[in-house]
């Protein structure tokens, strides 16, 4: 069976061009939006996403804002960048990069960040909105995840979706956004305690795996004609030194499946197109 590739670099390049239009409408009502983040310590790939986010934002008209600590700073010194963002007009949103460094409480951090500048929709207020179906910035994987499946006329509702992965980012708000009315999925979470994964994963219309394990999802899980959304992105030395990205689906996979989102070039691009459009959201609702 040849997959359905589900192009994430694609759609998400054609909601960076709506949301120019949007940013320039904004912009000639003195409301040019302006993304902040902030960066603890000198892991590759989050200074990678975050050197992203600014390209994004550049791209599309928003302004950004870049606030860097080392590795060493304080939970402290955190709470005080984010006590800055907050309290900085030119900023209408921003985000804390994760994961913080061992030891800085991420609850506490994110616990700080006002919720109305909440571009990540991971403010415990924001969270509960989800729970309760209000309106709120959604957590971007999660609103990526969603997007990239109506735009593909993937059904949804009515759908068992398996997710495999608990974190906050992405397993546990994408079960609450899935099985709002609006989207009427049934959602089984699995994670490092379930039983007999392959048992579950192998019943999916649409399996999203999100555990940070690579190669967790073969061939053999996957029902014929399912959608199969890779999530997984663990970075590993390869030939010569270079980094090498390793999903959590093996490419085998692939085949079995009706649909794919690969990655790399399926569901992280959405991610920061949806960062973007909260961000967008954000600056609208503030001036209507
Ligand atoms: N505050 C947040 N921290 C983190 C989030 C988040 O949504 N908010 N998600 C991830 C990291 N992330 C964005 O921050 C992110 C991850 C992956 C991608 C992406 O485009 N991936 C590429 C492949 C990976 C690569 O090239 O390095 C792809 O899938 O094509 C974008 C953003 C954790 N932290």
């Amino acid at each position: 069976m040849t997959a359905t590739i589900l192009d994430g670099k694609a759609t998400a390049a054609a909601i960076r061009v709506d949301l120019t239009g949007r940013v320039a409408k904004l912009a000639a009502a003195g409301r040019v939006p302006g993304l902040g983040t902030i960066l603890v310590g000198d892991d590759p790939g989050s200074a990678a996403y975050v050197a992203g986010k600014h390209r994004d934002c550049a791209e599309v008209g928003i302004s950004s804002i870049r606030v860097d600590l080392p590795g060493s700073a304080t939970e402290d010194e955190i709470l005080e960048a984010v006590d800055g963002l907050n309290a900085d007009p030119a900023c209408t949103g921003y985000i804390v990069q994760l994961p913080l460094p061992s030891g800085v409480d991420a609850g506490r951090v994110l616990e700080r960040v006002d919720p109305d500048k909440d571009a990540d929709g991971l403010h415990p207020t924001n969270l509960g909105r989800l729970v309760l179906g209000v309106d709120g910035p959604l957590p971007c994987t999660p609103r990526g995840i969603v997007e990239l499946l109506r735009r593909y006329d993937v059904p949804i509702a009515g759908a068992h979706v398996v997710v495999v992965g608990r974190g906050v980012t992405v397993g546990r708000p994408l079960g609450l956004l899935l099985t709002r009315k609006s989207e009427n999925a049934t959602v089984t979470l699995c994670h490092t305690g379930t039983r007999d994964l392959p048992s579950y994963v192998r019943q999916a219309d649409i399996v999203v795996a999100a555990a940070g394990n690579p190669g967790l999802i073969t061939a053999d899980m996957v029902k014929p004609g399912a959608a199969v959304l890779d999530v997984g992105t663990t970075r590993a030395s390869g030939e010569g030194g270079k980094t090498r990205l390793i999903g959590d689906v093996t490419k085998d996979a692939y085949e079995v499946a009706g649909f794919v989102a690969p990655m790399p070039g399926g569901v992280g691009p959405m991610t920061r197109a949806m960062l973007l459009t909260n961000v967008v959201e954000a600056a609208e609702r503030f001036s209507a």
